[in-house]
């Protein structure tokens, strides 16, 4: 049943949606995901009853959100009012339009315009577009590494859906991105912690922390990678939350990956692969990694004693792979006897990663 929905997504997607004659205004301004881009995804992940409900929600608010955008093109009302099938692209993450009251980024929307070819609608460019501004430009000239990731951090911002439980990750891009959450602490219910560290330091700002048992899914998760591809697959466990990570990861409809410029790669595996072992198989796993040509290293403290995860596991650091095929080495390793969590998140794939680079932070959807 999945796939039947899947290929008919994908058809819409390959072969009506480049000739239906116009595109979301707030997708391209803000480069999220679009209505057909979030139905596959989750039907992709959460099967196709779930999917269908989450779908549905987005239309709804989708529906929303075009009739406030109409407010700033009156010349286009009769074309486009009360439209919204699944071939609207605007998203539904648009934090305001999931608040009644709070409208100031629907404003926003206003600026990207429309503009006309006889019956096609089509809008406009966005006036503003990531990098973010000239003076983000100027100022992260002179931005070291921690200062690239407070500035993508504070941009994450922007993805969190108020009045939502959210997923929050690990890592010191995760802290500041926490730290700033605590901004906003009073616009959200709560969040689900990928780790203990994670869970203090939520609870340290006084933001209520949920046990993952008690939430059936997240609108977002937002985290940092060791290491992000050209599609969106990741090496995560730098920290080693990873298993809580993808854990907190496979319950999000979305996930946006912050990182710094330095993680980006064309092919994963430059960073140790992560994998985290029940203690029991530490050595029968390490040597299934070796025959596969890695090179597994014990993950140690400084003083030498075993690094001991927040699940009680190991972790072997895997050196010298060359990860062509994320998913599929994903999936080989995962299912040795005693890995726990393999650090490739190629099927719980970023959605959306915000990179901070010299020239400010950009937006990628994949
Ligand atoms: O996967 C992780 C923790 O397990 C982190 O997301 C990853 O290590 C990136 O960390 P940082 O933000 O400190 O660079």
């Amino acid at each position: 049943m999945r796939w039947i929905f899947l290929s008919v997504i994908r058809f819409y997607q390959l072969y009506i949606s480049p000739h239906k004659g116009f595109e979301c205004a707030f997708r391209i301004h803000s480069g999220r995901a679009s209505c057909s881009k979030l139905g596959y995804r989750v039907i992709r992940r959460f099967g196709t009853l779930k999917g269908l409900i989450l779908l549905q929600q987005r239309l709804l608010r989708c529906t929303e959100a075009n009739k406030k955008l109409i407010q700033f093109s009156t010349p286009y009302k009769s074309q486009q009012a009360g439209f919204c099938d699944a071939s609207c692209d605007i998203p539904s993450d648009c934090a305001c339009f999931e608040l009644s009251g709070e409208i100031a980024n629907c404003i926003d929307i206003g600026s990207c315009g429309f503009t006309s070819k006889g019956n096609n609608l089509k809008y406009a460019r966005p006036l503003s577009i990531t990098p973010d501004s000239q003076s983000t430009f100027k100022a992260i000239k002179i931005m070291n590494q921690n200062e690239l990731k407070r500035l993508v951090a504070q941009k994450a911002i922007e993805y969190v859906p108020h009045n939502t439980i959210i997923g929050v990750g690990t890592g010191s891009t995760a802290d500041l991105f926490i730290d700033e959450l605590a901004l906003i602490k009073d616009k959200i219910i709560g969040a689900i912690a990928s780790s203990e560290r994670t869970k203090q330091r939520l609870e340290g700002h006084g933001i209520q922390v949920f046990d993952v048992n008690e939430v059936e899914s997240v609108p977002v998760y937002i985290d940092g990678a060791d290491e992000i591809d050209t599609e969106g697959n990741m090496i995560k466990g730098g920290g080693a939350a990873h298993t809580r990570e993808k854990i907190c990861a496979s319950i999000a409809e979305q996930f946006i990956c912050i990182a710094d410029a330095s993680k980006e790669v064309n092919i994963l595996g430059t960073f140790p692969l992560p994998v985290e072992v029940v203690p029991l198989a530490r050595e029968a796993v390490a040597r299934q990694l070796s025959d596969l040509g890695g090179r597994p290293v014990w993950r140690k403290h400084a003083d030498g004693t075993p690094l001991i995860t927040d699940n009680g596991c190991h972790i072997l650091d895997v050196h010298g792979l060359s990860i062509n095929e994320p998913l599929a080495l994903e999936i080989q390793l995962s299912i040795i006897p005693g890995v726990l969590t393999v650090g490739i998140f190629a099927q719980n794939a970023a959605d959306i990663a915000l990179i901070a680079t010299a020239e400010g932070v950009k937006t990628i959807s994949y």
